[in-house]
């Protein structure tokens, strides 16, 4: 296949909530305005595709549902990346991560699947929540911290997003962050996500190769800093993407799970008994809610609002005993958005959760406490 027929890929990452989706949907109306085909394969960890419901219809999507990229069998990516290119021929395919997802996993999928298919992924792009990950370099620095530094490493532009709710003092904190931890990222300072597109489709005109070869830089030098312990030199001495497939490529001829070792990275201790999957998210956990009756707008607010810290962000959409519209909910980072929406086909009132170690169980009866409340108050 001619190396110009590729389809350009591109990887939106950024942790949960920073702004992928509000980016996405942007990105989509100006490639689409420039006449260009974009198609998105979305990973969600609930079971609904909420963010979606953000994306015209006319947009081919593939949706990976329940779990996260790099969690879920090797191969989903692949096919879904075969089909979009198979069966809809767009230009360009922006793969949205879930927030808690490791990008360097979703690169290697990536360019293990450009060995057999006419993609090539031409760069990483994360959305930073700026004012999240100021806060938590000052303060806790646990897992989500080491995630965040993750996502940040792997880009090759770094959006750092909701500079509204930061003085520029505070910004300039975040943007030393970050540039040290990759000086070869461009990094732009946005509100809701809002860049110049041009930035975007530079990254398509350079280099594939050069564009991993700063991600692999930042990696190695990542492992230097923190130590982490990657158990085969082999892959990790790649220097390029073209490396990275080779590595890849003759890693498929021995024992699968062989070569899913070899390929990624084991960024998180805790989780070494398990030799196949090593992630930094382990951690984390949704749990999705779906309605059986509208509840109180007001009611549910102040349920949000007290959610308790450990869940990070939720979204959903609902309908309201007290509203005529339906509503798509977002809350990110301690910030609460309802907007009105008319979803699209058959979806019902369901609502996702998703935080660290929380009590499901309690969500759940808080929830449920609300449904019997509008329900008592109806009759
Ligand atoms: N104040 C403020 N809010 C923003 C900004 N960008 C996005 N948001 C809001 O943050 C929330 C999350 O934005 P999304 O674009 O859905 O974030 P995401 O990264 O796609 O979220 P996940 O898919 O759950 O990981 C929404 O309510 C947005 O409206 C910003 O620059 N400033």
């Amino acid at each position: 296949m001619a190396a110009h027929k590729r389809v350009t890929v591109y990887v939106l990452s950024g942790f949960l909530g920073s702004g992928k989706t509000t980016l996405l949907t942007k990105a989509i109306d100006h490639f689409t305005e420039a006449g260009r085909k974009p198609a998105v394969i979305m990973n969600e960890i609930g079971e609904v595709n909420l963010d979606g419901q953000l994306i015209a219809n006319e947009v081919p999507m593939s949706e990976l549902l329940g779990g996260c990229i790099c969690c879920s069998s090797r191969g989903d990516l692949a096919t879904a990346l075969k089909e979009l290119v198979t069966e809809e021929q767009p230009d360009l395919i922006f793969i949205e991560s879930t927030g808690i997802a490791n990008p360097m996993e979703i690169i290697d999928e990536v360019t293990d699947a450009s060995l057999i298919l006419p993609v090539e992924l031409k760069a990483v792009i994360t959305v930073v929540d700026a004012p999240q990950l100021l806060e938590l370099s000052r303060t806790s620095r646990g897992k989500t911290y080491r995630l965040m530094q993750e996502q940040i490493r792997c880009a090759n532009l770094l959006l750092l997003n909701k500079a509204d709710l930061l003085q520029e003092a505070a910004l300039q904190e975040v943007d030393a962050l970050v540039r040290e931890w990759n000086p070869y990222a461009s990094v732009h300072y946005t509100v809701f996500s809002q860049i110049d597109m041009r930035l975007i489709e530079i990254l398509e005109e350079e280099q594939g190769q050069e564009q991993h070869l700063a991600a692999k830089h930042n990696d190695k030098k990542n492992n230097a800093q923190h130590n982490v312990n990657h158990h085969h030199e082999d892959h990790h001495d790649a220097d390029s993407a073209h490396d990275i497939q080779r590595a890849t490529h003759s890693s498929k001829d021995h024992d699968p799970h062989e070569s899913r070792n070899k390929l990624h990275h084991d960024h998180d201790h805790d989780h070494a008994h398990d030799s196949r999957h090593h992630h930094s998210h382990n951690h984390v956990m949704a749990y999705t809610h779906f309605f059986e009756r509208a509840v109180d707008s007001n009611a549910f607010e102040e349920f949000v609002s007290k959610l308790p810290q450990e869940v990070y962000r939720a979204k959903g959409i609902l309908s309201f005993s007290d509203t005529s519209s339906r509503f798509l909910f977002q809350y990110a980072y301690r910030e609460m958005d309802f907007v009105k929406i008319t979803p699209k086909g058959d979806v019902p009132d369901v609502a996702v959760f998703i935080g660290e170690n929380f009590s499901k169980d309690a969500v759940r009866t808080k929830l449920l406490k609300l449904e019997s409340l509008s329900e008592i108050a109806a009759k």
